[in-house]
C-alpha cells in the first residue's frame, strides 16, 4: 500500500511519466475503475441501483471503468453524465462505449433541459459515485456542477468519491465554491493534501487504502522533486518527500523485547520542567517516557517546586536544579542520558540552564516554555540551529506562532508551510502539533499523523507527547535508528491512544499508551 502524499500537479506529473513508460492512459483509468468497483461493493449498504455521477475530465473515465467491472458482477448501474459525451477525451469516450456495452445506463444531465435526470436517479440509488472532479479542478464550481453536488449531498445515499471529494481542492483542502461530502474517499495511485488540509477531513469521509493502479512506488518518489510543493516559499525548507503515519512504523518502533533485556536496554530520559503552579507538567512527561518503554527517567526540576515533583513521583528520579550533581563537569549525572527533553511546565526564567542544555551533546527535545523562551530570545535562536546533536521542537499552533512570529492563523492556513518554515528557520527537527500533527525532518522529509481525536484537546497531553518522544530520542541514541520512523511512530502511537475510549486525564492517556505499546511488543513474539 502506498502511503506517499502528492500535490495535484505531483500526481499528474507521475501519471504522465507512468504513461510515458508504456501503460497507457485508458489501462489507468481501467485499473482505477476496477478498484473503485471493488470498493463500491465492499462497502454498498444493499443489492441494488449504483448510480455514478460523471464529470468532464479523467475522474468521469474511471467512473465509466468502474460501470463496466459494476455489470460484470450483475450490479445495475445508471450514469449520469454532467457534460455532453461528445465533449469527453478519447481513454474516456472508449470506456463509456465499453460501459454501455456492458449494460449500463447512460443518461444525459448536461443541460437544464434534462438536468432532473439526476435528481431522479439519486433517488433510485443505494450507492452513488462521485466521478465528477479529480486532481483537475481549476476554480470553484458553479451553475448546474454546482447544484450537481447539492443535490448529491441532499440525496441522503452513501457516496463514495473517486480520489477525492468534487469540489474539494486536492492540495489545500479548501471548498471551492461547494463540494460532495463524501462517506468514502478511494484515493487513485497516492493521496493527496486535501483529505487532511482545510475542510478536507469534513468532506472525504473515511479514507480508503490508495489504488495501486500502476504507478511505480519510485516515480511517484521522484515527483516531489520534479515538480515543487505548492507551500515551499522562499522561507522554508523545499519538500523533499511527504507521506502519512501508518501502523507498520509504529509496529517497527517497539520489537520484541528480549527475555533478558533490562532497564539500562530501553533508554534514560532527563526531563526538566516544572515551576511553581506547574508541578504536574514534568511527571506527566516522564509518565509519557515510560508508558513508551523508556527503561529510566529522571527529573530536574526548580529547588522551590522539588518537594512536591518529588513526593509525586514514585517511578521517576528527581533532582533539583541546585543539587548539582546532574551537571558536574565531566562525570555529571546527565552524561547519563540517552535524550533530553526540557520545556513542560518550566516557566521563562530558564534561559541560562536552557542555554547549558543546547551543549549537552545529546538528542534535545524542546517543548513548551523552552519553545517560549527561545521564541524571545534571538541568541538561543541562533543555538538552537547551530546545535550540531539532534535537535526536536515540539510546537502547538500557539507555540509556532511565536516562534515564526506570526498569528495562529497564519500557522493553521497552510500546516505544511509552517512545518516546513520552522524547519527552515530553526534547522531542525520539527512536530507541528494539533489535529492532523506534522513532522518534519530539516531536510524536508513530512510526515502526515492521520490519527489522533479532540479527545487529545486536554490539559497534559502535550506533556504526555514529549515524554514520549523523548523515550524515541533516547532509542535513536542509543541504538542508531532512523528519526523520522521514531518520531513518525511516537506521534502515531499518541494518537491511537488517545482515539480510545476509557481515559479522560492525561495521565490516564499514558496507562492507554502503555498498553498498546506492551500489545505491540508482545505481538512481535507471536
Ligand atoms: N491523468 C491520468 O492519466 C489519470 C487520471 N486519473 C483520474 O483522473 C483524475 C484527473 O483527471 P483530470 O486531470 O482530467 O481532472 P478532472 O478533475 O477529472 O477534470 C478536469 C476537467 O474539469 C474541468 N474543470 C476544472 N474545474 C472546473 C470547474 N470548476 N467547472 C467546470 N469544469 C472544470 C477541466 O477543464 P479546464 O480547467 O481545462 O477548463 C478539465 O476538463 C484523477 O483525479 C483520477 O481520478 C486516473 O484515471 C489515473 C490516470
Ligand atoms: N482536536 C485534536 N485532534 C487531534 N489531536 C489533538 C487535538 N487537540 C489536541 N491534540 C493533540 O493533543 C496534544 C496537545 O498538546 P499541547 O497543546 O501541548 O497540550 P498541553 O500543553 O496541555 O500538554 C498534541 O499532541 C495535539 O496534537
Ligand atoms: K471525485
Amino acid at each position: 500500500m502506498s502511503v506517499r502524499i502528492l500535490s495535484a500537479d505531483q500526481m499528474r506529473w507521475a501519471d504522465m511519466t507512468t504513461t510515458e513508460a508504456g501503460i497507457s492512459g485508458f489501462e489507468l483509468m481501467d485499473r482505477a475503475g476496477r478498484a473503485v468497483a471493488d470498493a463500491v461493493l465492499d462497502y454498498m449498504p444493499d443489492f441494488g441501483r449504483v448510480v455514478i455521477v460523471i464529470g468532464p475530465g479523467n475522474n468521469g473515465g474511471d467512473g465509466f471503468a468502474a460501470a463496466r467491472y459494476l455489470r460484470s458482477r450483475r450490479i445495475p448501474v445508471t450514469l449520469v453524465m454532467l457534460v455532453p459525451l461528445d465533449t469527453l477525451g478519447g481513454d474516456t469516450l472508449m470506456h463509456a462505449e465499453l460501459a454501455r456495452e456492458a449494460g449500463a445506463k447512460l443518461r444525459d444531465a448536461s443541460s437544464d433541459r434534462c438536468f432532473a435526470e439526476l435528481n431522479r436517479w439519486l433517488l433510485r440509488a443505494v450507492m452513488v459515485v462521485d466521478a465528477m472532479f479529480g486532481t483537475g479542478l481549476t476554480r470553484p464550481l458553479s451553475g448546474r456542477l454546482a447544484k450537481a453536488v447539492a443535490q448529491i449531498n441532499q440525496a441522503d445515499r452513501p457516496v463514495l468519491s473517486i480520489d477525492i471529494a468534487s469540489g474539494l481542492n486536492a492540495d489545500s483542502g479548501e471548498v471551492m465554491g461547494d463540494a460532495v461530502k463524501a462517506d468514502f474517499t478511494l484515493p487513485v495511485a497516492a493521496y493527496k493534501w486535501g483529505y487532511w488540509m482545510g475542510v478536507g477531513p469534513e468532506f472525504s469521509g473515511r479514507l480508503l487504502p490508495a489504488s495501486a493502479i500502476g504507478v511505480e512506488d519510485e516515480t511517484l518518489c521522484r515527483a516531489w522533486a520534479a515538480v515543487p510543493d505548492p507551500s515551499v516559499s522562499k522561507g522554508s525548507t523545499v519538500l523533499r518527500s511527504a507521506c502519512f503515519i501508518h501502523s507498520d512504523m509504529i509496529g517497527q518502533a517497539w520489537p520484541k523485547r528480549h527475555r533478558l533485556s533490562h532497564k539500562g536496554n530501553f533508554g534514560r530520559v532527563w526531563i526538566f520542567g516544572g515551576s511553581a503552579g506547574f508541578t504536574g507538567a514534568p511527571r506527566l512527561a516522564s509518565l509519557g517516557a515510560l508508558a513508551a518503554g523508556a527503561g529510566l527517567v529522571s527529573v530536574v526540576c526548580p529547588d522551590d517546586v522539588y518537594p512536591v515533583v518529588a513526593s509525586g513521583s514514585l517511578e521517576t528520579m528527581v533532582h533539583s536544579q541546585s543539587s548539582g550533581a546532574w551537571m558536574r563537569e565531566g562525570d555529571g549525572l546527565i552524561d547519563q542520558a540517552d535524550a533530553i527533553v526540557a520545556g513542560p511546565g518550566w516557566g521563562c526564567a530558564q534561559t541560562t540552564l536552557l542555554a547549558r542544555l543546547l551543549d549537552v551533546d545529546r538528542p534535545l527535545l524542546l517543548d513548551a516554555d523552552a519553545l517560549n523562551m527561545i521564541a524571545a530570545d534571538a541568541a538561543l535562536q541562533s543555538r538552537v540551529s547551530e546545535r550540531d546533536s539532534l535537535t526536536v521542537l515540539t510546537p502547538h499552533p500557539g507555540e509556532a506562532a511565536r516562534l515564526l512570529s506570526c498569528t495562529v492563523d497564519d500557522i493553521q492556513s497552510d500546516r505544511k508551510k509552517a512545518v516546513l518554515k520552522l524547519c527552515k528557520r530553526y534547522a531542525c527537527w520539527v512536530v507541528l502539533k494539533g489535529n492532523e500533527t506534522l513532522i518534519a525532518s530539516p531536510q524536508g522529509d513530512v510526515m502526515l499523523n492521520p490519527s489522533g481525536s479532540p479527545q487529545l484537546a486536554v490539559a497534559g497531553s502535550g506533556d504526555v507527547l514529549a515524554g514520549m518522544l523523548g523515550r524515541q530520542l533516547a532509542v535513536c541514541y542509543r541504538n542508531d535508528t532512523d528519526v523520522g520512523m521514531m518520531l513518525g511512530a511516537g506521534v502515531g502511537l499518541h494518537g491511537e491512544a488517545g482515539e480510545q475510549n476509557g481515559w479522560y486525564l492525561a495521565g490516564e492517556l499514558a496507562g492507554m499508551v502503555a498498553g498498546l505499546r506492551q500489545g505491540i511488543e508482545r505481538k512481535h513474539g507471536d
